[in-house]
């Protein structure tokens, strides 16, 4: 009865293990902070020195516009020029798919910065729908500067980016939605106590080289990890 019972189990636990899964859970830092306020510059100074992959909507979005055949690109074109949030969906599929390419490559690489969302109300549901139960989010870093840099910065950076945004109209327009849509997401993670202020109206080496900043992401990429069971 016994042997029975054992040779069954034996037989069905191949089966088993073949349909259990174990993968890394997505462990994401949202990086947010006002148009030219420093969040791409310091993403890329962080992947440098910390085991994080970096992903800009902003980015992302530009990137499907520009792609041959892209149903969105016209839509997308007209938004950015405008300074406005593109429809989350559109955003959440790319985000989705950059976080899933990523991680087939490489299992390890399961640490994200995300620049740039969630941008407004919009954003954060369609977060919240779409990866709530499939990732962490650990904290929002946000690059704290005045509106003045910000648009200081975006001109300069406009007489070389080649962006259909870095003028002064798209940026007018641009501060108005950071100031409305992104302003009210960063207090809501505030109330939480997720947020981690850095003062980026200082210079790219002063910011990169922030001690509170440094002491947080090197935490996060030593020590952040959490597996996720999938059933097949
Ligand atoms: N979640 C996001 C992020 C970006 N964008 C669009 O992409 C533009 C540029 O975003 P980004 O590349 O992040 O610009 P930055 O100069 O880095 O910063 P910002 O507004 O903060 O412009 C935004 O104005 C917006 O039209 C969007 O619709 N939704
Ligand atoms: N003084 C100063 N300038 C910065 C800093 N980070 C970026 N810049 C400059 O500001 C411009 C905008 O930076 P970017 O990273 O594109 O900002 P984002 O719009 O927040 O992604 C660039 O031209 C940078 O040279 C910073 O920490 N200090
Ligand atoms: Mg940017």
């Amino acid at each position: 009865m016994i042997s029975r019972l054992v040779g069954n189990v034996s037989q069905k636990l191949p089966n088993l293990f073949h349909r259990v899964s174990l993968m890394m859970k997505p462990q994401v830092v949202f990086v947010l902070g006002g148009p030219g306020a420093g969040k791409g510059t310091q993403c890329s100074k962080i992947v440098g020195k910390y085991s994080f992959t970096h992903l800009s909507a902003g980015d992302l979005l530009r990137e499907e516009r520009a792609r041959e055949g892209s149903e969105y690109g016209g839509l997308i074109d007209t938004y950015i020029k405008e300074g406005k949030i593109v429809p989350v969906e559109i955003t959440i599929s790319l985000l989705k798919k950059a976080m899933e390419d990523t991680m087939k490559k490489d299992e390890q690489k399961f640490r994200f910065l995300i620049d740039g969302f969630p941008r407004n109300e919009d954003n954060l549901q369609g977060w919240k729908k779409a990866m709530d139960d499939n990732a962490d989010v650990k904290f929002v870093l946000f690059f704290d500067c005045s509106n003045e840099v910000c648009i200081n910065r975006c001109l300069e950076r406009g007489k070389n980016s080649g962006r259909t945004d870095d003028n002064r109209e798209s940026l007018t327009k641009r501060i108005q939605t950071y100031l409305q849509s992104t302003r009210p997401v960063i207090d809501l993670y505030e109330k939480q106590g997720k947020v981690r202020t850095v003062d980026a109206s200082r210079s790219v080496e002063e910011v990169s080289t922030c001690s509170h900043m440094l002491s947080l992401l090197l935490l996060a990429s030593r020590f952040w990890f959490k597996r996720h069971v999938i059933l097949f």
